[in-house]
């Protein structure tokens, strides 16, 4: 069945649809059929990471539809991470070979190292999120630069089809350019017109790596949310505009980043919001529209994960 999407096209030749599916804080008992829902909606690009705990859930799901002949393998595009305690090069390979297993499925279209960053090196079975008896995160000792060189040999090895970075920094990112021999397709970051990441997005531009905006909606479901922080899907000016175009405040954040040349990754398990969402190719926000969501801009990152601030690599001391 064809999907109504549009595809960026990476610096590999691969194409990506630009809209995708988030499947972070998913519950095993929601996912399966969230991600049925959306195959049939016409989602054809599905964001996991082993750290959600979710992967067999989704493989279930794409199984399935692929079975029924709604899609084909060759017509999804699955991307996956690699989390923080796995940096190891020599475990790169054991740690997507669980991530395809899981997902049933024989090639990634896209592998990320999740984040710069590394906590304590552990094996699978090991605690994801090793503490100190005070409940610190324990920082790991490994560099993403020699983990880059191991991702590349997932490609070579067909085990993804491309490599791609998460939550770097500008000078992380030039750390990568300056020893890849395959280059990162994309940066998937914290965007929306709250943190819009203009710079980052110049900046990755010129090196043809494309940004992926993930918690696009301002992730009203993080764990850590306050009932008072500010929320983008009921800010009135983002409503004023969605009213306009007879639209969702959800429908004008993705299309925002769609139209900015960004993949885009909103999560849902609410049938209705996960249809309604990929509802977006039918109008388009005018240029004064654009220009006018730029300006929320207020550096009002959610994600912080500021509890490993300390740590060598965590990225976002530096201004983008
Ligand atoms: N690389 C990284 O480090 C990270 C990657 N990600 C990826 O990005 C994806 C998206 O980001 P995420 O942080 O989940 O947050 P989003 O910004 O996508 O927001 C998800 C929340 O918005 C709600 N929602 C979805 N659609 C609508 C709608 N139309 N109207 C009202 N509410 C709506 C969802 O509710 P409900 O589900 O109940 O319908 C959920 O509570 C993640 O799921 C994950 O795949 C996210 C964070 C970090
Ligand atoms: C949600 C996610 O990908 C995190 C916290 O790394």
């Amino acid at each position: 069945m064809a999907s109504k999407n549009q595809f960026v096209t990476f610096n590999n030749g691969l194409k990506c649809p630009i809209l995708g599916f988030g499947t972070w804080k998913s519950k095993p008992g929601q996912v399966e059929d969230a991600v049925k829902v959306a195959i049939d909606a016409g989602y054809r690009h599905i964001d996991c990471a082993m750290v959600y705990e979710n992967e067999k859930e989704v493989g279930n799901a794409i199984k399935q539809k692929i079975d029924e002949g709604v899609v084909k393998r060759e017509n999804l595009f699955i991307t996956s991470k690699l989390w923080n305690i796995f940096h190891q090069p020599d475990y790169v390979e054991t740690v997507i070979k669980k991530t395809l297993s899981d997902l049933q499925l024989d090639y990634l279209d896209l592998y990320l190292i999740h984040w710069p960053m590394a906590f304590k090196e552990g094996k699978l079975e090991d605690d994801w999120f090793p503490k100190t008896a005070e409940g610190v995160t324990i920082e790991g000792t490994g560099s993403y630069i020699e983990t880059w060189k191991a991702m590349e040999k997932l490609v070579h090895q067909g085990l993804t089809k491309s490599i791609g970075i998460s939550n770097f920094n500008k000078k992380q990112t030039e750390d990568i350019l300056n020893i890849a021999t395959v280059k990162p397709v994309t940066n998937q970051v914290e965007c929306h017109p709250y943190l819009n990441q203009k710079k980052l997005k110049e900046f990755s531009a010129q090196h043809n790596i494309i940004l992926t905006a993930y918690s696009p909606l301002g992730s009203p479901d993080r764990p850590w949310a306050k009932p008072d922080d500010p929320s983008l899907l009921d800010d009135p000016k983002i409503l004023a505009i969605g009213k306009k175009y007879n639209k969702s405040a959800a429908q004008v954040l993705i299309k925002y980043q769609i139209q900015r040349g960004i993949i885009v990754i909103p999560k849902s398990v609410t049938k209705s919001r996960i249809e309604s969402n990929f509802d977006v190719w039918d109008f388009t926000l005018e240029q004064n529209d654009m220009l006018e969501i730029d300006t929320f801009d207020c550096n009002g990152r959610v994600l912080h994960l500021n509890w490993n601030k300390k740590f060598k690599d965590y990225p976002f001391h530096d201004e983008y």
